[in-house]
C-alpha cells in the first residue's frame, strides 16, 4: 500500500453543500407534475409505512430545532410549524408536545430494540442513524417492498435468513448510505452487497452502466457474476462479466447493463480504450478491498474510481480483512458512511478447527502432507503453495500418488484455470494446489480442509486461506505446516488462532510479536528424490 492514498477517490471527491443544487435536479425528475425520485422511495412511501430510520431521523431533526425554512434531502420539514401569522393555541401546542414525547418514546423503544438485535448477532456499527438490523428477509419487502422474485430466489437457494451481515448492511445500502463493512469469511458479504443492488436498480433500458463490483481476481469475478445473475433471476435486470471478448469486441458505451463485475485491470483497459462510459454509474462495491487497495492495484482501482464520476453514487467496501489504513481510507473519502463489524475485526470463521504442525525442514513437510493423506484423506482438500513454481514442483511430486490432484496458478490460461476450478468444485479433483490466486473470496462448496503447506505471508492471508472451508456456518479444518525459518512469524497466525478460539500452546503465544508485511522465505524445492536423481 503506497503511504499517501489521498489520491484515492480524488475524483469523486466533491462538495455536496456546494452542488446540492446539481444533486437535487441529479435525484429527481418531474413526471405527470408529480415529483418522482429516480429510485422511486417516494412511491414507496406513499404505500408503506415510514420505515423507522426515517421516523428516527425526523425526531432527531425535531431535536435540533430546524425551522420552517431548513431543508434536508430535497424536503421540507415542519412546514406548518412557526409559520409567521400563524396562531399556535394552547391547545395545538399542547398536542405537539404529546406528539413529540411520543415520538420519543419510540425512538427510544426502536434503538433498544436495535441494540439488542445487533447485541444477539455480534453486529457494531458506527455512523450517525445507522438502520435498523433486518429481523428476517420477509422485511425486505415488509419495509422495502422488494420484489417476491428475490424473495422466491433466496428460498430456493436455501437461504431461510439472512446472516448477521446481511442483516445490518442491507438496510444501510438500501437507505442509500455508503458503507464500509468487515465480516468473516463465508459469511454471505456477496448477498450483503448484490441484494441492496439490484433491489434499488430495478430494469431500465437506458444505455450504460449502472452498477459496477470490482473483484481482486477473475475467478471471483466470474464468481460474483454467477451470484448476481442467481439472485437477479426473474428479474430483467442485466448482469455482465468483463472478459476480454468483451473489451474487443463490444462498445458497452452503447450497450446497456445493469450490473458489471470486472477485475479492476479489465475495466481500466475498457476506460482507456474508450469501450465504456462510467459517468452514469450509481452503485460501485469494492469486494475485498483490502486487496485491491494494495500496491498493484491500487493505481488501477484509482482510476476506476475517478471514472465513476456520478456524484450521487453510493460506494461501498467489503473484505474479511480491514486493515487500519484501508478504514482511514473509507472514512476520508466515504460521504456520511457508516462502518459495520461482524464480530472481532480480522478474526477467522469459527467453525473452522485451526492446527499448526511443525515439520522441522521442506522434506519434513512432504512427508508430512503424504502421511496425513495415508491417514486421513477427507476431500475435498486445497494445498496453498507460495508462489506458483512451489505449487508446480508439489503439483509434480503428487500427481503420481493415488490421488486426484490438479493444480491452479496464474501461469496457466483463462481456460486452464476455469477448468481447474470446476473440476474442483465438481468433485472430479479432490486435492486442488493452488497459490494465494484463489485465496479470497472464492466459495467452493464444502472444503473440508486447507493446507497452509507453506506458511502464509500475512496474517490477513492466512484468513483469506482458511476461509476457503468453514463456510456459510459448515464446520471446517486448517492445518498449517510451518518450519525453523516460520518460528518467527507463528505468533500472528497464532494470534488469529487465540482470537478465534482454537487453542495455541504457551510458548507460542510467549513469542515476541513480529512487525510483519510480507513473509516470503526463500525455500529449498520441494521433492522427495536425492536432487541428482531428479528429470
Ligand atoms: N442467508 C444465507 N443463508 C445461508 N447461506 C448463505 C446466505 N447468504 C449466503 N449464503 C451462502 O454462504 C456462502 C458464502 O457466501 P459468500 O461467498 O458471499 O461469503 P463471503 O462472506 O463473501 O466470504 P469471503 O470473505 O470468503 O469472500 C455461499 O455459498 C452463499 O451461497
Amino acid at each position: 500500500m503506497e503511504k499517501d492514498t489521498s489520491f484515492l477517490f480524488a475524483g469523486i471527491n466533491f462538495d455536496k453543500k456546494k452542488f446540492a443544487t446539481d444533486i437535487s435536479r441529479f435525484k429527481e425528475k418531474k413526471e405527470n407534475n408529480r415529483t418522482v425520485s429516480v429510485n422511486d422511495t417516494n412511491l414507496i412511501e406513499s404505500v408503506i409505512p415510514e420505515p423507522v430510520e426515517a421516523r428516527v431521523s425526523k425526531v432527531r431533526r425535531k431535536r435540533k430545532n430546524i425551522t420552517c425554512s431548513d431543508t434536508v434531502e430535497g424536503f421540507s420539514v415542519f412546514k406548518s410549524s412557526n409559520v409567521p401569522g400563524v396562531a399556535t393555541d394552547e391547545k395545538n401546542e399542547q398536542e405537539q408536545t404529546d406528539g413529540t414525547l411520543r415520538a420519543k418514546k419510540e425512538l427510544n423503544k426502536q434503538l433498544e430494540e436495535d441494540s439488542l438485535l445487533r447485541k444477539k448477532y455480534n453486529i457494531h456499527v458506527s455512523g450517525s442513524n445507522v438502520p435498523t438490523p433486518l429481523q428476517s428477509f420477509a422485511e425486505l419487502n415488509s419495509r422495502y417492498r422488494c420484489e417476491l422474485y428475490l424473495l422466491n430466489n433466496f428460498t430456493e437457494l436455501g437461504f431461510q435468513e439472512p446472516t448477521p451481515i446481511q442483516r445490518q448492511a442491507i438496510p444501510v445500502l438500501l437507505s442509500g448510505r455508503e458503507c464500509f463493512a468487515c465480516a468473516p469469511t463465508g459469511s454471505g458479504k456477496t448477498l450483503a452487497f448484490v441484494c441492496p443492488m439490484i433491489m434499488k436498480l430495478k430494469h431500465r433500458l437506458s444505455t450504460g452502466i449502472r452498477a459496477v463490483i470490482l473483484c481482486p481476481t477473475r475467478e471471483l469475478a466470474a464468481q460474483t457474476t454467477r451470484e448476481c445473475k442467481r439472485m437477479a433471476y426473474g428479474s430483467k435486470l442485466c448482469v455482465l462479466l468483463m472478459t476480454k471478448d468483451l473489451i474487443r469486441n463490444a462498445d458497452l458505451s452503447k450497450r446497456h447493463c445493469d450490473v458489471l463485475v470486472s477485475t479492476p485491470l479489465r475495466l481500466e483497459l475498457a476506460i482507456r480504450k474508450k469501450r465504456i462510459d462510467l459517468t452514469r454509474v450509481e452503485y460501485l462495491v469494492l469486494d475485498e478491498c483490502d486487496k485491491l487497495f494494495e500496491l498493484g492495484l491500487l493505481k488501477q482501482i484509482d482510476y476506476v474510481v475517478k471514472a465513476c464520476s456520478n456524484p450521487s453514487i453510493i460506494r461501498s467496501l467489503f473484505s474479511a480483512t480491514l486493515p487500519d489504513y484501508v478504514e482511514d481510507l473509507a472514512r476520508r473519502s466515504m460521504h456520511d458512511a457508516v462502518r459495520v463489524i461482524i464480530g472481532r475485526k480480522n478474526t477467522a470463521s469459527e467453525s473452522i478447527k485451526q492446527k499448526l504442525v511443525f515439520a522441522g525442514n521442506e522434506e519434513g513437510k512432504l512427508l508430512a502432507l503424504r502421511q496425513s493423506f495415508v491417514e486421513s484423506l477427507s476431500p475435498p482438500v486445497l494445498i496453498f503453495a507460495q508462489s506458483k513454481e512451489r505449487a508446480k514442483e508439489l503439483f509434480a511430486e503428487l500427481r503420481f500418488d493415488d490421488i486426484r490432484a490438479d493444480v491452479i496458478h496464474s501461469d496457466l490460461s483463462q481456460a486452464q484455470r476455469e477448468e481447474a476450478v470446476n473440476n474442483f468444485r465438481r468433485g472430479k479433483t479432490w486435492v486442488l494446489i493452488a497459490t494465494d490466486v484463489i485465496a479470497r473470496g472464492m466459495d467452493f462448496k464444502g472444503v473440508n480442509s486447507v493446507i497452509n503447506y507453506d506458511f502464509p505471508d500475512s496474517a490477513a492471508a492466512y484468513i483469506h486461506r482458511i476461509g476457503r472451508s468453514g463456510r456459510a456456518g459448515r464446520v471446517g479444518e486448517a492445518v498449517t505446516l510451518y518450519t525453523e525459518d516460520d518460528v518467527p512469524f507463528l505468533r500472528n497466525v497464532a494470534n488469529v488462532m487465540s482470537a478465534s478460539g482454537c487453542d495455541v500452546p504457551s510458548w507460542i503465544m510467549s513469542l515476541p510479536k513480529q512487525k510483519w508485511k510480507k513473509h516470503r522465505p526463500h525455500r529449498e524445492s520441494i521433492a522427495t528424490k536425492p536432487k541428482d536423481q531428479k528429470e
